[in-house]
């Protein structure tokens, strides 16, 4: 699939999108991501069909669907609300696009049963929707939606109203349906472990924009501006000021010339907590920052060091490790690896 300028404005004033530009390819996973009111939802509707595009151009195997109406694209949809028929039993949800789309019933007997066994389902099969959990719900509306092989999934906040451990569950799933049926999948969520989870790739969203395209490792360890640092987990975001952290204090170690001078270049860096390392400071340490705050958080613990120029950043140590722990008002010596230095971009305005 193919999306070149794809933009959207409800009131002609406002972009609700503004200038998509990616190519999908046959059997990807691509998860669009952002904070609420990003354009998230209204990206995915134009790809359904259920809103047209102000400006740009949407292809399906080389052809543009942009005239094409909904039902017409052969396109799959799963909803954060289910939106399952209350009054049929699960097979009869099941079958119901075969039914659409005039499938001989003998057949549609045969894929609703494959469909049941993929979901795994089968015992569940002449149930009604509300005898069944939250979790079933969503795998039978996950089944409908891929029954008749549709040549692309759409999902919105698929997992939105699971709870946290039914939603790593069904992640599990979503993740072998998709590799069992080899079906190309848009999914829209601001879950950010959801997202690096499923995905082949992530857009990043945030006004409208699209932020960055990229691997999850991409998107989490090479962040390209300080919104995507931010949103995809804490970053502890740095100005540099004539070529230097202007944080102070922070000792930088090992790294590549090129590594120093894309850092000197950048107007602002990131360094995720976890990169940020703690040593107890020596008494005539005079570089040494002060723990402001430390919070024990299970598989971590977390800091926060006040640094000599003022500025504080974060720290997170794994409390699985032999990393020394601190008190809150120790005196610790701040390194960070240059390779953990990410120089970051303006956001797009
Ligand atoms: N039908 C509509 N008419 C007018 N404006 C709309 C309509 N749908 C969305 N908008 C506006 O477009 C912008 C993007 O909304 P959209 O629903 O696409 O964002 P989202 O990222 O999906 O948000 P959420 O995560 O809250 O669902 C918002 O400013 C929203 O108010």
């Amino acid at each position: 699939m193919n999306i070149s300028g794809l933009a959207k404005s409800y009131d002609g004033n406002t972009w609700a999108v503004e200038g998509l530009d990616l190519r999908i390819e046959p059997g990807e996973f691509v998860t669009i991501l952002g904070p609420s009111g990003s354009g998230k939802t209204t990206a995915l509707m134009m790809l359904a069909g259920f809103e047209s595009p102000t400006r740009g151009e949407i292809e399906l195997n080389g052809e543009p669907v942009a005239a094409l109406p909904a039902y017409r694209r052969n396109i799959g949809m799963v909803f954060q609300s289910y939106a399952l028929f209350p009054t049929m039993s699960v097979a009869d949800n099941i079958a119901y696009p075969l039914k659409m789309r005039k499938v001989p019933r003998a057949d549609r007997e045969r894929l609703v049963n494959a469909s049941l066994e993929l979901v795994q389902l089968q015992a569940h099969r002449d149930k009604r929707p509300h005898q069944l959990s939250g979790g079933q719900q969503q795998r039978v509306a996950l089944a409908r939606a891929t029954v008749f092989t549709p040549g692309l999934l759409l999902m919105d906040e698929p997992l939105g109203a699971l709870d946290r451990k039914l939603r790593q569950t069904m992640q599990n799933e979503i993740a072998s349906i998709h590799r069992t049926l080899g079906v190309t999948v848009v999914s829209v969520t601001h879950d950010q472990e959801e997202a690096l989870s499923l995905s082949d790739r992530i857009l990043i969203m945030a006004d409208g924009k699209m932020q960055q395209l990229g691997t999850p490792a991409e998107i989490f360890e090479r962040p390209r501006n300080a919104f995507v640092a931010d949103f995809m987990g804490e970053a502890n975001v740095i100005d540099v000021v004539a070529g230097r952290l202007a944080a102070g204090s922070v000792h930088v170690e090992g790294g590549t010339e090129g590594e120093y001078a894309a850092i000197r270049l950048a107007d602002q860096v990131s360094v995720r907590p976890e990169l940020v390392m703690l040593e107890a400071a020596s008494d005539h340490d005079a570089d040494a920052g002060v723990v402001t705050a430390c919070t024990y958080q299970g598989s971590v613990v977390r800091y926060e060091v006040r640094l000599q120029s003022g500025a504080s950043l974060v720290a997170r140590a794994s409390t699985g490790s032999e990393q020394q722990r601190f008190e809150r008002g120790a005196s610790v010596s701040v390194t960070v690896r240059a390779h953990s230095i990410v120089p970051l971009e303006a956001e797009p305005k």
